[in-house]
């Protein structure tokens, strides 16, 4: 079931439980994340796909009822070891929410943000690092004449470019986005969709989507969840045109879910 293929995956779960409080809602995952590709997690509602994905940079760590058990490594490292600087690894691993959650400042500071917070740097170096972060997001162009003006006059699109760039200003090697494209028009949908394609030449994508046409469009492999458990992992195309589970097949042959 486990794709062994890959040399050295970039993030790796093992044997990962997580509960809230009684309910046990990742069962034992056990995962390999290839570097610069695009991993698409699908599933029916409550499977636990945005569970898993929050587990990757330790978002779960804000819920009090929360418990993890097994292992989550990053190149190799355990995120969970007490040595571990939780803000860091959250620069480090990056991430993309449903709705575009644009902070209410200018576009330029919402970008420059997390690098003011992160770092010192002089003016000329900030104005690189928003023009860079807006370029690899594909934004730039079109806020480029209007970096002082707010963030929340862009469109629903523009806003998720604007935070994949906010995301992308710190440097991150992962990102985490939880259904991006889920409160956007077909046209923006598809920019997003362009843009990761740009994005993986540089950085490593893990991506909850409902959408199957869309994980079939950008993803590199896809994971199969079910109540808890990753039934099946591998392929974006075998999982798709051959998969090896009944469940997948069921579940993409639009079954149930
Ligand atoms: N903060 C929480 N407290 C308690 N239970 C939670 C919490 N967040 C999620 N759950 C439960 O954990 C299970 C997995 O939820 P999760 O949001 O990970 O599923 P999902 O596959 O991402 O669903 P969706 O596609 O609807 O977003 C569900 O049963 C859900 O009710």
């Amino acid at each position: 079931m486990l794709d062994n293929a890959k040399p050295q995956p970039i993030l790796e779960s093992k044997n990962l439980h997580l509960y809230y409080g009684e309910t046990e809602a990742l069962k034992g995952i056990d995962m390999k994340i290839g570097k610069n590709e695009i991993t698409a997690l699908i599933g029916p509602s409550g499977c636990g796909k945005s569970t898993f994905l929050k587990t990757l940079n330790r978002m779960n760590d804000l819920i009090p009822s929360v418990r993890i058990t097994g292992e989550v490594t990053l190149q190799g490292k355990d995120i969970f070891s007490p040595d571990v600087d939780v803000t860091a690894l959250r620069r480090q691993v990056g991430m993309v929410f449903q709705k575009p959650n644009p902070f209410p400042m200018s576009i330029y500071d919402n970008i420059a943000y997390g690098p003011r917070l992160h770092g010192n740097h002089s003016k000329h170096e900030l104005d690189e690092i928003v023009e860079n972060a807006l370029r690899g997001a594909a934004l730039w162009d079109e806020v480029k004449d209007r970096l002082k003006k707010s963030a929340l006059g862009l469109s629903g699109g523009q806003q998720q470019r604007l935070c994949i760039a906010r995301a992308l200003a710190v440097q991150p090697d992962v990102l985490l986005m939880d259904e991006p494209t889920s409160a956007l028009d077909p046209g923006s949908t598809l920019r997003i969709e362009d843009l990761m394609a740009e994005l993986k030449k540089n950085y490593t994508v893990v991506i909850v989507t409902h959408n199957m046409q869309q994980a079939t469009r950008i993803s590199d492999k896809t994971a199969f969840f079910l109540v808890g458990e990753l039934i099946e992992f591998g392929d974006t195309k075998q999982i798709f045109t051959n998969p090896h589970e009944k469940k997948t097949e069921d579940y993409i042959t639009g079954r149930f879910g």
